[in-house]
C-alpha cells in the first residue's frame, strides 16, 4: 500500500523529472516533454534497432530499508527472469536540485523476438514490488521516442498513462547521486546512522548486535589532553606499518575504525547494500571515538582509518563516472559530522598506483570487493583520493608513502611535532 501512495505522489511532478542512463560507465541524460520540439534523439536510443523494446524500472518505496534491499535484489531478479537477450543498464530519475528525489533503477533493452516474457515480468513487478515501470515507443517518423508510465488498474491490469516525448538533456549542475548522499550514503551524526540500524533490525538480525555495542548517546566530551593522529589512505599504502611504528615512537595507544569489537560483524555488513554498510562503518567511528576520548587522557592516540575513509569511499561509490562528477569542493557532503571527535591531525598516505599494486601483490592477502574495485577501476581510486582531499574539518595533510618505511615515519613524526607540539 505504501508503494502505491508513493507512485501517485510522484506523478504530479513526473514531467519535471530528469532521467539518466549509464552507458559505458558514463551517465547520459534525458528529460520528457508533453510536445516534441525538434528531432534530436537521445543517445540512450541511438543503437536501438526496429524490433528492440526498451523499458525502465525505478524503485520507489516510501520505506528506505525496503527500497535499499529491493534495489539490491532487483538486478539479480531481472537477470534471472527477463529474456537472456535483455541488456540492463543502471539508470536513475531525479528532480534537478531537489534533495532526496533520486530514484534508482535499470534501463532495459530487450532484443528477444517477443515482448510477451519481458512484459509479463514487468507487469508482475509493478503489481507486487515498489517500482515504477515505463516503456519507450518509437514515433511514426522512426526518430522521436515517447515514454509511457505504466499504471495499475483494479489491482490487476496494466494501463499506460499519457505519453511524454523523450528529449536529450544537458548534465545537471551536480551528479544526481549527490541529491541523496546525505543520510543514505554518508551520515553526519550518530543518531541518523543508528536510526538506519534500528530500522533494518528486522531484515539484518546482526544490526541488533551492533546497536548493543554502541554508546547510548554521544556525549559532548572535552578534548583529549593528548594529540589524536589519524592515518588514512587507500589499502596497501602503508597505514598498518606506519601506525605500528608511530605507536612505538610516541608511546601512543593505537586504535582503529572499525574497532575490534565490530570485526565479527564486518563481513556481514560488507555484503549488504550501501545504506546498511555505510551506517555500520559510520557507527564504528563513534565507538572508536569513545575509546579515543578515554585513551587520549593518558597517551597520544594513533588511529588507523576514521571518518575520512567512511565518507570518501561512500561518496566515490555513489557517484558514477569520472572525478569531475564528484560534488564540488566545499559541498556540504564533505563536512565533518557535528558530533564526532575531531582529530588533531589527519595524515593521508598517497602512493603511485603501480607501487601500491606491487605492495598488494607482495602482501598476498585477500582483498575486499571494494579493494578489488580499487585495483580494477582507476576512476574509482582517483575519486576516493579526491574525496579524501575535499573532506574538511579537519582536512588531511598528504604524505608521499613511496620512500622506505623508516623515512615515511620520520616525515610523519616531523608533521606531528610541528602540529601537535609533541
Ligand atoms: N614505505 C614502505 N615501503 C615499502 N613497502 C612498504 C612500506 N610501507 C608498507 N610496506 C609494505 O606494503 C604492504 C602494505 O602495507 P600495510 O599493510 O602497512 O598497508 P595498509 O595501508 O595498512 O593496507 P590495508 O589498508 O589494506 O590494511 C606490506 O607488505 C608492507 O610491509
Ligand atoms: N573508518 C572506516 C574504515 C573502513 N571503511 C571501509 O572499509 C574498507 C577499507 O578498509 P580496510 O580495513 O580493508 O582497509 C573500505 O571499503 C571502506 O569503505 C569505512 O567505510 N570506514
Amino acid at each position: 500500500m505504501a508503494r502505491r501512495t508513493m507512485s501517485l505522489l510522484l506523478l504530479p511532478r513526473w514531467s519535471s523529472r530528469m532521467f539518466s542512463v549509464e552507458l559505458d560507465g558514463e551517465p547520459v541524460y534525458f528529460s520528457i516533454q508533453e510536445k516534441s520540439r525538434g528531432k534530436e534523439v537521445s543517445r540512450v536510443f541511438s543503437n536501438v534497432q526496429n524490433n528492440d523494446r526498451c523499458y525502465s524500472l525505478l524503485v520507489c518505496s516510501s520505506d528506505r530499508v525496503e527500497g535499499a534491499k529491493f534495489y539490491a535484489e532487483l538486478k539479480q531478479k531481472l537477470l534471472r527472469e527477463m529474456p537472456k537477450e535483455c541488456a540492463l543498464s543502471p539508470m536513475c530519475s531525479f528532480l534537478p536540485n531537489v534533495k532526496d528525489s533520486l530514484l534508482k533503477g535499470y534501463f532495459l533493452k530487450d532484443t528477444s523476438p517477443s515482448a510477451s516474457l519481458s512484459e509479463r515480468v514487468l507487469r508482475e513487478l509493478l503489481q507486487h514490488e515498489p517500482v515504477l515501470v515505463c516503456s519507450y515507443l518509437r514515433g511514426e517518423d522512426g526518430q522521436q521516442w515517447t515514454q509511457c508510465l505504466w499504471k495499475e488498474s483494479d489491482n490487476r491490469a496494466v494501463e499506460m498513462s499519457r505519453d511524454f516525448c523523450v528529449v536529450p538533456s544537458e548534465a545537471p549542475e551536480s551528479h544526481p547521486a549527490t541529491l541523496n548522499i546525505i543520510n543514505s550514503d554518508v551520515f553526519y551524526n550518530f543518531e541518523e546512522a543508528c536510526e538506519v540500524l534500528k530500522e533494518s533490525a528486522d531484515i539484518i538480525p546482526e544490526a541488533t548486535s551492533v546497536l548493543e555495542l554502541l554508546p547510548s548517546r554521544v556525549e559532548a566530551r572535552s578534548k583529549p589532553d593528548f594529540p589524536v593522529i589519524v592515518i588514512e589512505g587507500l589499502d596497501a599504502t602503508g597505514k598498518t606499518t606506519l601506525t605500528e611504528s608511530l605507536k612505538n615512537a610516541l608511546g601512543a595507544t593505537l586504535l582503529r575504525s572499525p574497532p575490534q569489537c565490530l570485526s565479527p560483524l564486518r563481513a556481514r555488513f560488507d555484503r549488504e547494500p550501501p545504506l546498511f554498510r555505510r551506517a555500520f562503518y559510520a557507527v564504528g567511528n563513534y565507538i572508536t571515538a569513545e575509546a579515543i576520548g578515554q585513551e587520549g587522557m593518558k597517551t597520544p592516540v594513533i588511529v588507523d582509518r576514521f571518518w575520512h575513509s567512511t565518507a570518501a569511499y561512500a561518496i566515490a561509490t555513489a557517484v558514477s563516472g569520472p572525478v569531475c562528477n564528484l560534488p564540488a569542493e566545499g559541498s556540504e557532503v564533505y563536512r565533518w559530522p557535528t558530533d564526532l571527535l575531531q582529530p588533531s591531525l589527519v595524515v593521508l598516505l598517497t602512493l603511485d598506483p603501480e607501487e601500491r599494486k606491487r605492495r598488494l601483490r607482495d602482501r598476498g592477502q585477500g582483498e575486499t570487493a571494494e579493494e578489488q574495485e580499487l585495483d580494477h577501476n582507476q576512476l574509482f581510486r582517483l575519486k576516493v583520493e579526491e574525496a579524501y582531499h575535499r573532506i574538511s574539518g579537519p582536512a588531511c595533510v598528504t604524505v608521499d608513502a613511496s620512500p622506505p618505511a623508516d623515512q615515511v615515519l620520520q616525515q610523519v613524526l616531523l608533521l606531528i611535532r610541528g602540529k601537535c607540539h609533541l
